[in-house]
């Protein structure tokens, strides 16, 4: 490979086998707890000082020496296999002895039994994942209880159950399972269960000590994603239930079990992991370090920065495919338009090699691809081609994908992220950025899973250095809607979980909010009985909600066909920039004047009147033809099943229909994405009612090209402006709302109250006043908590008026308790906010923007009402200083618009 030092520029700077970087190598110095495992001698003398806890010699150890021997050996026996299933089997558990981790079994057997947890890093491809819950097994850890193993990702779960039932000679679902979102392969013989963390965390609402598991292993920890910082947390809780009679378990095994509960083990992994702060957090707990990889990696570095990464990841792959040895390729990049460009571009010019040189086989890996397509990438490239698979982060940890020689990393990827702007009103949104290191080691870790792999990262070394070693855990960076309601129902406050990293105050007051909003939560932050029955459906609770409302406006049947569309993993309309005209004129028959919701179910409902007179073939020309992506209807079809399952558990009807009607099924999605709404401005661009942020429609909705005067969306992308995607038409909605009158929302008209000479009002302005949430945020107090459902009458007509002279009587609450609750009843309507007894009164000098004082001016106008709006009353804000965010403002008398 010593060619290789001239592709493209690269600088090989470690021609030696794949060893931790600089920054690991510091790291693994620091340890506190440390045992080594791999039973290398040399090492362990080298190794810090044990904090507590025996330093373990492991007892079939083996030498960095010896492992390299075994190394090269086993590069040359292993590959696809194939032949008999003897034959298999018995190349598959001569693999398995080969792994670094066999070595060190015993005494990794030992360490696991005499503590409650462990923390483990070692290499990639040592054999973490896939020996270690065979291990325990084996040795009889588990009791009559199972093993879970939880994944960051659906493919990894699913493709890690069907090796390890492989190696065990057995059929997925069997001894080995698995369980993913809408996906499960278990029965009562499972012992081991491959599982998404999100699963576990589902579990844990309807087990709270998930005592079916005797160990738990997470693995991949350093992805820290939102659901295993939430699981970690959850685990040290279940243990203090499970494991011990008092106190902290600090990792030892407990002597008294304090129930019969049976104990839990709970065994973190990664290759790239900050094992102190994990082992800090669960009370110093063991660090086992189990040394070397199978095969080596050779990394090269380019010698210059590559900005065109697309560019140069298409140079560096024909300069592999026309030089080297046979062995496929793994290409890394941010996300699904790099992955389409540059499969267009290698098949483009992969055309134009010469007629004898291997064809190429492009494979596109990203989330938003039907599961079976995924997993197409893991069958052979066909006889003579070499497979090219374009990924993103979704092929970085734990997959082997067979036949991966060469990986070529472009050093980025796209980053989930909370876009704040202004607290409390922010989405998430997915941004480019570069790698951390831990990612860098992850994916060069794919190649050399089945022999001496290459990885070609297009970036300097120095760049590499510079980069993070970690991500940002997601727990910092995410909404946290969905979490919270799961902890609630869990009867736990997230502000008082125990997380290794504190969620941002911010992030919380804003899901409170929308929690609110879709009445999961009361005004006292307590889980309603809708927000249970919400949780109860694997859906975001945006669309749990909207799925509650279906069945108030007899319109289940159809809002189930549309939210199981949406949360599919795949996108229905699979197009991009190029041929996005077409395709629309091409789906022109399905769509409908209200947007893409009622769309989408236009599409579902011609695809099953198709699929009753069509073999699967025809199908598959059918989807084709009107460019469409079966495999989302398919899943649909799927998650829809599961839906009406849990409908039955919760006595829900879900045959209820609307016929043709489209309001209801708008009303009631229109529920769930209260907040997700926006409205139209002067210059055609649409404003959040929640946030600040003005968005356009995307150009492949059905309603690109209309001004509606508001709209619901499903998402809001960001890319060079802000898009709104998953769009209908909001509008029809208003006509139906009236004015607000019975169930305790009183016309304004007959609350106008004065004192002191002076009218006060109380206006509801949605967020536009750019309000900081705090930690301990109140959602009724807040003037932020507009559902669109009155932008018509606009903002300025929900005027409440509040007697602050009352205001210290229950009474001077404008919403008694007996109206809040008709209120938290009533499909449309929230209640309005209202002082709070103890409120004490602030001023500050937060003004509405002068956007939104012109929007007032407009409503007003547009209502024929007359105001002096740009007189007095913008000028005063009462808020409270440590929760900020509220409430009222104050007018001159005189200053109020009233309607004529
Ligand atoms: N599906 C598979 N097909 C072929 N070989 C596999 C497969 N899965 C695992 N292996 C083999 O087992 C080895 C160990 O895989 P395992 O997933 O247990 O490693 P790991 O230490 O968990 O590493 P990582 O963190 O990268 O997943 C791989 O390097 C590969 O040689």
């Amino acid at each position: 490979m010593a060619k290789h030092s001239t592709v493209n520029g690269f600088h090989n700077h470690r021609n030696s086998a794949y060893s931790p970087s600089p920054a690991k190598k510091k790291n693994l110095k620091r340890r506190a707890s440390f045992a080594d495992i791999s039973g290398d001698e040399n090492r362990s003398r080298k190794s810090p000082k044990k904090a507590h806890g025996d330093f373990v010699q492991g007892q079939n150890g083996m030498r960095m020496k010896r492992m390299k021997r075994i190394t090269s050996a086993g590069s040359s026996t292993m590959g696809a296999t194939g032949g008999k299933m003897s034959g298999k089997t018995f190349s598959i558990q001569e693999q398995r002895n080969q792994l670094p981790i066999a070595k060190g079994k015993e005494a990794l057997i030992n360490e696991l039994r005499e503590n409650d947890v462990t923390v483990l890093v070692g290499e990639t491809g040592s054999g973490k994942t896939t020996q270690v819950p065979q291990y325990i097994l084996e040795a009889g850890l588990t009791g009559t209880g199972m093993i879970a193993v939880t994944q960051p990702r659906k493919v990894a779960a699913t493709s890690l159950a069907t090796r390890v039932a492989t190696e065990k000679n057995v059929s997925v679902g069997d001894l080995v399972g698995y369980s993913v979102r809408f996906d499960e392969a278990s029965s009562s013989s499972t012992k081991i269960k491959y599982v998404t963390d999100g699963m576990l965390i589902r579990e844990l609402l309807m087990d709270s000590t998930l005592s079916r598991y005797s160990v738990i292993i997470v693995d991949e920890a350093h992805e820290r994603t939102l659901r295993t910082d939430l699981l970690l947390s959850n685990l040290k809780r279940i243990q203090k239930e499970r494991n011990v009679a008092s106190g902290d378990s600090g990792g030892k095994k407990g002597k008294e079990p304090a129930s019969k509960l049976n104990p839990l083990k709970v065994i973190i992994m990664s290759a790239t992991l900050d094992a102190e702060k994990f082992s800090k957090f669960y009370g110093n707990a063991k660090i086992l370090y189990v040394q070397g990889r199978q095969h080596p990696v050779t990394i090269y570095h380019t010698a210059t920065s590559q900005p065109d990464y697309v560019d140069s990841a298409l140079r560096t792959f024909f300069q592999i495919h026309t030089d080297q040895p046979p062995g496929d390729i793994l290409i890394f990049l941010p996300g699904q338009e790099d992955i389409e460009n540059l499969e267009k571009s290698i098949k483009l010019y992969a055309n134009q090699l010469p007629k004898d040189a291997p064809g190429v086989a492009v494979y596109p890996m990203y989330a938003a691809l039907p599961a079976s397509q995924q997993t197409s990438v893991f069958s052979p490239a066909p006889q003579g081609m070499r497979k090219c698979i374009l990924a993103t982060n979704i092929a970085e940890t734990s997959i082997t994908i067979p036949g991966i020689k060469f990986v070529i990393d472009t050093g980025k990827c796209k980053e989930k992220r909370y876009i704040s702007r202004d607290a409390g009103s922010g989405f998430d949104t997915l941004l480019t950025r570069d790698i951390t290191q831990s990612s860098a080691l992850q994916r060069a870790g794919r190649a050399g899973r089945e022999g001496h792999g290459f990885c070609f990262r297009l970036y300097t070394e120095d760049a590499f250095k510079s980069m993070p070693l970690s991500a940002e855990p997601e727990i910092r960076r995410c909404t946290l809607t969905s979490s919270i309601l799961q902890l609630k129902c869990l009867g736990q406050d997230l502000e008082e979980l125990d997380f290794m990293d504190k969620p941002d105050p911010d992030s919380i007051g804003s899901a409170f909010a929308i929690l609110y909003l879709l009445g999961a939560i009361d005004d006292a932050k307590k889980l309603t009985k809708l927000g249970k029955q919400m949780a109860f459906f694997p859906l975001e609770p945006p669309l749990a909600r909207s799925l509650m409302a279906s069945v108030e406006h007899g319109c289940t049947k159809e809002v189930i066909d549309i939210v199981s569309i949406l949360s599919a993993s795949s996108k229905l309309f699979y197009d991009n920039s190029d041929n996005r005209e077409s395709a629309a004129e091409i789906r022109r028959k399905f769509r409908h004047g209200s947007g893409d919701h009622m769309t989408v179910l236009n599409v579902l409902r011609s695809y099953e009147e198709m699929c009753a007179s069509q073999s699967k073939s025809g199908r598959r020309e059918w989807c084709r033809s009107q460019m469409l992506n079966e495999r989302c209807l398919i899943e649909a079809l799927d998650i829809r099943a599961q839906l009406r399952n849990a409908c039955e558990r919760q006595e829900i009807d879900y045959n209820v229909t609307c016929g043709d009607a489209e309001q209801p099924v708008l009303k009631s999605l229109i529920r769930g994405l209260v907040h997700q709404s926006a409205f139209l401005q002067a210059d055609g661009s649409y404003k959040q009612i929640m946030g600040p942020s003005i968005v356009k429609i995307h150009p492949g909705s059905s309603l690109s090209d209309k001004k509606v005067p508001a709209i619901i969306y499903d998402e809001l992308i960001y890319t060079t402006n802000i898009y709104a995607r998953g769009v209908s038409n909001n509008g029809e909605r208003r006509k139906n709302i009236g004015p607000p009158s019975p169930d305790g929302l009183v016309p304004r008209k007959e609350k106008v109250l004065e004192a002191n000479g002076k009218t006060i009002l109380k206006i509801k302005v949605g967020q536009t006043l750019n309000l900081q949430y705090r930690g301990d945020f109140c959602p009724s107090r807040h003037i932020g908590l507009e559902p669109p459902l009155v932008l018509d009458p606009p903002p300025v007509c929900t005027v409440d008026v509040v007697d602050l002279k009352k205001r210290d009587t229950e009474s001077s609450n404008p919403m008694t308790t007996e109206s809040q609750s008709q209120c938290h009843q009533h499909p449309d309507l929230l209640p309005l906010p209202h002082l709070h007894p103890d409120l004490e009164l602030q001023q500050c000098t937060v003004n509405p923007k002068n956007s939104y004082r012109k929007l007032l001016r407009e409503s007003i106008k547009t209502r024929g009402w007359r105001a002096n709006i740009d007189h007095g009353w913008t000028k005063k804000l009462e808020t409270r200083r440590d929760r900020g965010g509220y409430l009222c403002m104050f007018g001159e008398q005189g200053d109020r618009s009233s309607p004529r």
